[in-house]
Protein backbone atom coordinates (compact mmCIF):
# COMPACT_ATOMS: atom_id res chain seq x y z
CA UNK A 1 0.00 0.00 0.00
CA UNK A 2 1.40 3.64 -0.65
CA UNK A 3 2.35 5.43 2.05
CA UNK A 4 0.38 8.70 1.03
CA UNK A 5 -2.49 9.84 -0.10
CA UNK A 6 -3.09 12.86 -1.33
CA UNK A 7 -7.10 14.27 -1.80
CA UNK A 8 -7.77 16.80 -3.66
CA UNK A 9 -9.70 18.10 -7.20
CA UNK A 10 -8.52 16.76 -10.29
CA UNK A 11 -6.34 19.84 -10.97
CA UNK A 12 -2.30 20.37 -10.39
CA UNK A 13 -3.10 23.68 -8.34
CA UNK A 14 -1.94 23.38 -4.60
CA UNK A 15 -0.67 19.88 -5.31
CA UNK A 16 2.00 20.30 -7.96
CA UNK A 17 4.74 20.78 -5.97
CA UNK A 18 4.55 17.90 -3.22
CA UNK A 19 3.55 15.48 -6.35
CA UNK A 20 7.21 17.41 -7.89
CA UNK A 21 8.81 16.45 -4.78
CA UNK A 22 6.87 12.95 -4.22
CA UNK A 23 8.48 11.87 -7.51
CA UNK A 24 11.49 12.94 -7.58
CA UNK A 25 12.32 11.67 -3.57
CA UNK A 26 11.14 8.37 -5.19
CA UNK A 27 7.89 7.60 -3.08
CA UNK A 28 4.65 6.26 -4.00
CA UNK A 29 1.43 7.97 -3.27
CA UNK A 30 -2.70 7.36 -3.73
CA UNK A 31 -4.66 10.39 -5.40
CA UNK A 32 -8.72 10.85 -3.97
CA UNK A 33 -10.25 13.26 -6.49
CA UNK A 34 -13.09 14.69 -5.61
CA UNK A 35 -15.30 16.15 -7.95
CA UNK A 36 -16.81 19.93 -7.55
CA UNK A 37 -20.43 17.88 -7.08
CA UNK A 38 -18.57 15.68 -4.21
CA UNK A 39 -17.37 18.30 -3.13
CA UNK A 40 -20.59 20.75 -2.45
CA UNK A 41 -22.26 17.94 -0.91
CA UNK A 42 -19.98 19.53 2.49
CA UNK A 43 -19.78 16.05 4.14
CA UNK A 44 -15.84 15.99 3.59
CA UNK A 45 -15.28 19.78 3.49
CA UNK A 46 -16.65 19.57 7.30
CA UNK A 47 -14.01 17.32 8.06
CA UNK A 48 -11.46 19.10 6.95
CA UNK A 49 -9.54 21.09 9.84
CA UNK A 50 -9.70 24.36 7.70
CA UNK A 51 -12.51 23.52 5.22
CA UNK A 52 -10.14 22.93 2.08
CA UNK A 53 -8.27 20.54 0.59
CA UNK A 54 -5.48 19.51 -0.32
CA UNK A 55 -4.70 16.59 2.11
CA UNK A 56 -2.03 14.06 2.68
CA UNK A 57 -2.23 10.96 4.84
CA UNK A 58 0.74 9.60 5.91
CA UNK A 59 -0.04 6.91 7.84
CA UNK A 60 -2.61 8.00 10.71
CA UNK A 61 -1.37 11.67 10.05
CA UNK A 62 -3.84 13.26 8.46
CA UNK A 63 -2.72 16.47 7.04
CA UNK A 64 -3.92 20.30 5.82
CA UNK A 65 -2.36 23.32 4.44
CA UNK A 66 -0.10 22.50 1.30
CA UNK A 67 3.48 23.89 2.25
CA UNK A 68 3.07 22.60 5.65
CA UNK A 69 2.51 19.05 3.34
CA UNK A 70 5.61 19.98 2.15
CA UNK A 71 7.22 20.78 4.96
CA UNK A 72 6.60 17.52 6.50
CA UNK A 73 8.13 15.49 3.38
CA UNK A 74 11.16 17.89 3.19
CA UNK A 75 11.51 16.95 6.88
CA UNK A 76 10.98 13.08 6.38
CA UNK A 77 12.80 12.72 3.18
CA UNK A 78 16.27 14.55 3.50
CA UNK A 79 15.04 17.72 1.43
CA UNK A 80 15.04 20.13 4.31
CA UNK A 81 18.75 21.20 3.94
CA UNK A 82 21.60 20.07 6.64
CA UNK A 83 21.05 22.26 9.27
CA UNK A 84 18.72 24.67 11.11
CA UNK A 85 20.15 27.85 9.10
CA UNK A 86 19.71 26.18 5.37
CA UNK A 87 15.96 24.94 6.65
CA UNK A 88 14.95 28.55 8.03
CA UNK A 89 16.77 29.83 4.44
CA UNK A 90 14.20 27.10 2.48
CA UNK A 91 11.15 28.49 4.93
CA UNK A 92 11.93 31.74 3.48
CA UNK A 93 12.25 30.65 -0.01
CA UNK A 94 9.09 28.36 0.23
CA UNK A 95 7.23 31.83 1.52
CA UNK A 96 8.45 33.69 -1.39
CA UNK A 97 7.17 31.50 -3.95
CA UNK A 98 3.76 31.41 -1.86
CA UNK A 99 3.60 35.56 -2.51
CA UNK A 100 4.19 34.18 -6.08
CA UNK A 101 1.82 31.69 -6.24
CA UNK A 102 -1.10 33.94 -4.55
CA UNK A 103 -0.67 36.59 -7.14
CA UNK A 104 -0.50 34.19 -9.97
CA UNK A 105 -3.70 32.92 -8.17
CA UNK A 106 -5.67 35.58 -7.89
CA UNK A 107 -4.71 36.19 -12.01
CA UNK A 108 -6.65 33.34 -12.76
CA UNK A 109 -9.17 33.27 -10.30
CA UNK A 110 -10.02 37.02 -10.45
CA UNK A 111 -8.32 38.95 -13.43
CA UNK A 112 -7.47 36.93 -15.75
CA UNK A 113 -9.33 38.39 -18.68
CA UNK A 114 -8.29 41.99 -17.93
CA UNK A 115 -5.09 41.50 -15.68
CA UNK A 116 -3.23 39.44 -17.46
CA UNK A 117 -0.98 41.71 -19.72
CA UNK A 118 -0.09 43.64 -16.36
CA UNK A 119 0.95 40.91 -14.66
CA UNK A 120 3.24 40.04 -17.34
CA UNK A 121 4.73 43.40 -17.13
CA UNK A 122 5.14 42.79 -13.22
CA UNK A 123 6.64 39.71 -13.52
CA UNK A 124 9.95 40.18 -13.74
CA UNK A 125 9.85 42.24 -10.68
CA UNK A 126 9.38 38.91 -8.90
CA UNK A 127 11.35 36.84 -11.27
CA UNK A 128 14.52 38.67 -10.70
CA UNK A 129 14.47 38.34 -6.81
CA UNK A 130 14.97 34.10 -7.51
CA UNK A 131 16.94 34.88 -10.73
CA UNK A 132 19.28 36.88 -7.94
CA UNK A 133 19.81 33.87 -5.28
CA UNK A 134 20.04 31.31 -7.69
CA UNK A 135 22.75 33.49 -9.42
CA UNK A 136 24.97 33.40 -6.61
CA UNK A 137 24.40 30.02 -5.49
CA UNK A 138 26.68 28.03 -7.68
CA UNK A 139 24.92 24.71 -6.83
CA UNK A 140 22.25 25.23 -8.81
CA UNK A 141 19.62 24.98 -6.31
CA UNK A 142 17.75 27.98 -3.89
CA UNK A 143 19.64 26.80 -0.89
CA UNK A 144 22.74 24.89 0.12
CA UNK A 145 24.04 21.91 -2.26
CA UNK A 146 21.38 19.68 -3.10
CA UNK A 147 17.88 19.87 -3.94
CA UNK A 148 15.35 20.90 -1.21
CA UNK A 149 11.32 21.35 -1.09
CA UNK A 150 12.22 25.14 -1.88
CA UNK A 151 13.54 24.15 -5.26
CA UNK A 152 10.05 22.22 -5.47
CA UNK A 153 8.17 24.62 -5.06
CA UNK A 154 9.91 27.02 -6.98
CA UNK A 155 9.99 24.66 -9.99
CA UNK A 156 6.23 24.18 -10.01
CA UNK A 157 5.40 27.45 -10.07
CA UNK A 158 8.08 28.31 -12.71
CA UNK A 159 5.94 25.13 -14.81
CA UNK A 160 2.70 27.16 -14.31
CA UNK A 161 4.51 30.41 -15.51
CA UNK A 162 5.80 29.20 -18.66
CA UNK A 163 2.20 27.88 -19.63
CA UNK A 164 0.89 31.37 -19.04
CA UNK A 165 3.92 32.97 -20.86
CA UNK A 166 6.49 30.51 -22.89
CA UNK A 167 8.42 33.59 -22.64
CA UNK A 168 8.39 35.06 -19.09
CA UNK A 169 11.87 33.12 -18.49
CA UNK A 170 14.15 34.53 -21.52
CA UNK A 171 15.61 37.16 -19.44
CA UNK A 172 16.17 35.12 -16.83
CA UNK A 173 19.07 32.81 -17.54
CA UNK A 174 19.83 31.36 -14.30
CA UNK A 175 16.14 30.48 -13.66
CA UNK A 176 15.65 28.96 -17.01
CA UNK A 177 18.57 26.87 -15.98
CA UNK A 178 17.32 26.02 -12.80
CA UNK A 179 14.03 25.13 -14.72
CA UNK A 180 15.66 22.74 -17.44
CA UNK A 181 17.88 21.28 -14.56
CA UNK A 182 15.28 20.54 -12.16
CA UNK A 183 12.62 19.04 -14.86
CA UNK A 184 15.77 16.70 -16.23
CA UNK A 185 16.30 14.89 -12.98
CA UNK A 186 15.41 11.20 -13.90
CA UNK A 187 12.14 10.24 -11.36
CA UNK A 188 11.03 13.92 -12.15
CA UNK A 189 11.89 13.79 -15.40
CA UNK A 190 9.45 10.59 -15.95
CA UNK A 191 6.83 11.99 -13.56
CA UNK A 192 6.33 15.44 -15.83
CA UNK A 193 6.25 13.08 -18.90
CA UNK A 194 3.37 10.85 -17.66
CA UNK A 195 -0.10 11.02 -18.45
CA UNK A 196 -0.59 11.41 -14.89
CA UNK A 197 0.71 15.39 -14.72
CA UNK A 198 -0.06 16.22 -18.24
CA UNK A 199 -3.76 15.16 -17.33
CA UNK A 200 -4.40 17.32 -14.89
CA UNK A 201 -5.43 21.02 -15.62
CA UNK A 202 -3.04 23.85 -14.12
CA UNK A 203 -6.30 25.42 -12.38
CA UNK A 204 -9.64 24.98 -11.53
CA UNK A 205 -11.34 27.50 -13.79
CA UNK A 206 -9.57 25.82 -16.98
CA UNK A 207 -7.56 29.10 -17.37
CA UNK A 208 -3.99 28.96 -17.57
N1 LIG B 1 -3.65 27.58 2.32
C1 LIG B 1 -4.30 26.41 1.78
C2 LIG B 1 -5.29 26.82 0.71
C3 LIG B 1 -6.15 25.65 0.30
C4 LIG B 1 -7.17 26.03 -0.77
O1 LIG B 1 -7.28 27.18 -1.20
N2 LIG B 1 -7.91 25.02 -1.20
C5 LIG B 1 -8.92 25.20 -2.22
C6 LIG B 1 -8.52 24.47 -3.51
S1 LIG B 1 -6.91 24.89 -3.97
C7 LIG B 1 -7.12 26.27 -5.00
S2 LIG B 1 -5.96 26.53 -6.06
N3 LIG B 1 -8.17 27.05 -4.91
C8 LIG B 1 -8.40 28.05 -5.92
C9 LIG B 1 -9.73 27.81 -6.59
C10 LIG B 1 -10.14 26.38 -6.61
C11 LIG B 1 -11.24 26.01 -5.86
C12 LIG B 1 -11.64 24.70 -5.89
C13 LIG B 1 -10.93 23.78 -6.66
C14 LIG B 1 -9.83 24.16 -7.39
C15 LIG B 1 -9.41 25.47 -7.37
C16 LIG B 1 -10.24 24.61 -1.74
O2 LIG B 1 -10.23 23.63 -1.00
N4 LIG B 1 -11.32 25.19 -2.22
C17 LIG B 1 -12.64 24.64 -1.89
C18 LIG B 1 -13.29 25.36 -0.72
O3 LIG B 1 -12.66 26.31 -0.19
O4 LIG B 1 -14.43 24.98 -0.36
C19 LIG B 1 -3.24 25.44 1.23
O5 LIG B 1 -2.16 25.92 0.87
O6 LIG B 1 -3.50 24.22 1.19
Amino acid sequence: MAPYTITYFAVRGRCGSMRIALSDLGQEWKETILSFDEWTKGDLKAKCVFGQLPKLEDGDLALFQSNAILRHLGRKHGAYGKNDKEAAQIDMMVDGVEDLRLKYGRLIYQEYDTGKEAYLKDLPDHLSKFEAVLAQNKSGFLVGDKVSIADYALLDVMLNHLVLCSHSLDKFPSLKSFVDKMSARPKLKAYLESEAYKKLPINGNGKQ
